[in-house]
């Protein structure tokens, strides 16, 4: 059952456990208790844009030991509808996934459709990129929207700016994102369901203090950076988060928005944050491209045609114990949706694999350490 009534009052849907902090770094471990279980964290969420993981279904996410994962609310809302999704029993009815679910708002998505798209105090006015029909968010229909998905974590609508930004539209637009919080908990009312709070201020340093105080005392469950990957430089990420994750509540759990990248996920965690998503090792994998230690590999290179080694030679996933480069490449090369499915294992696998072993460094104290060893051999990107 959801949140337990123990003589009238409620207790949180959700509840952080801050179990270990680092010795060396901000990094911690916890336990995330949500209505559908509980969470190790640091976790990566695999990302289920339209109530599916890409090219896997909720079997294959179990085995590689996925725990939660993320749904989008733009799209749902768009289709099928979050009225069906409501009578179908919610989203985890609906999907076949009894693990904990978060949806994000619909913030990034309908900031990203550029032009499409008109903002106002009352809410954001954007035509569907389906059929260009036009709709009208509000925090209210947002939250009425996410209470009928029916997910653990449900986001606060905010504005996610895009980078470069001006001083003043960054504040103009964090200010509104606050009103738009308090207009989301008034209007939130699912005591089975966390809503957590999404800090922005893009990339100035007074803004994002601003934002992440006036937030911090609406006393959220949950506190999520938004506004970050979207195109700034990673030292610039990574500065941002240095001062604002330590405005936010040690004992809750702060999450990394559209962050999910090796090394992005390891400088995260060493600055205290607990929560990642990202659509890039489900996507870059339907392309053929596959993380590995040693940095990113596309198989469809011809250097791997007469490769009968696994795409990862450090890896025990099911596509790397059972199948060659030689042939995922052919499957690639033929269009064949095996391939896709492979590959989408083998990175997901990677990503949970790699935040089980920041767990167990963590634990250990150990780590910087683990993170000079993955430097040594993975090739980071610059964005
Ligand atoms: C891939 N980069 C990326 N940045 C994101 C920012 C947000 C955000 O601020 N939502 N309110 C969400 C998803 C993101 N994905
Ligand atoms: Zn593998």
């Amino acid at each position: 059952c959801s949140s337990s009534n123990l003589g009238g009052k409620l207790l949180p849907a959700v509840t952080f456990e801050l179990l270990k902090e680092s010795t060396e770094s901000k990094a911690r471990l916890g336990k995330l208790h949500t209505p559908h279980g509980t969470v190790d964290t640091p976790v990566f969420m695999p990302v289920g844009t339209q109530a599916t993981v890409k090219a896997m279904s909720p079997r294959e996410l179990e085995e590689i030991g996925a725990r939660i994962i993320l749904s989008n609310t733009y799209h749902l809302y768009l289709r099928p509808g979050h009225t069906l999704i409501q009578e179908a029993g919610g989203l985890h009815k609906f999907m076949a996934w009894s693990g904990p679910i978060l949806t994000d708002s619909g913030g990034f998505q309908v900031f990203s459709l550029g032009d499409l798209r008109k903002i106002t105090e009352e809410g954001v006015e954007f035509r569907s990129h389906i059929d260009g029909s036009k709709h009208l968010f509000t925090p209210e229909k947002v939250m009425e929207i996410e209470m009928a998905l029916g997910p653990d974590i449900a986001m606060v609508f905010d504005e996610c700016v895009s980078y470069p930004t001006t001083y003043e539209y960054a504040k103009e637009a964090m200010e509104r994102t606050t009103r738009w919080a308090e207009r989301c908990l008034k209007a939130h009312h699912k005591e089975d369901q966390a809503l957590f709070a999404i800090v922005q201020g893009s990339s100035f340093r007074e803004l994002r203090e601003k934002s992440a105080r006036d937030l911090v005392s609406l006393d959220f469950p949950g506190y999520a950076v938004g506004g970050l990957s979207v195109g700034e430089p990673k030292p610039l990420m990574y500065e941002v988060l240095d001062y604002t994750v330590p405005l936010l509540p040690l004992h809750k759990p702060r999450y990394l928005m559209g962050v999910g990248s090796p090394d992005c996920v390891i400088e995260g965690v060493l600055r205290g944050i607990d929560m990642f998503d990202c659509v890039l090792p489900t996507r870059i994998a339907r392309n053929g491209t596959v993380f590995t230690k040693l940095g990113k590999l596309v198989i469809r290179n011809a250097k791997y045609k007469n490769d009968f080694t696994p795409l990862d030679h450090h890896c025990d996933c099911y596509t790397c114990r059972t199948f060659t480069r030689a042939y995922i490449r052919h499957l690639f090369n033929v269009n064949e949706i095996l391939g896709l499915r492979l590959t989408t294992i083998h990175n997901l696998h990677f990503l949970l694999e790699l935040m089980r072993n920041i767990r167990k460094a963590i634990a250990a104290d150990s780590l910087s350490e683990f993170r000079e060893e993955f430097y040594r051999y993975y090739e980071p990107e610059q964005f």
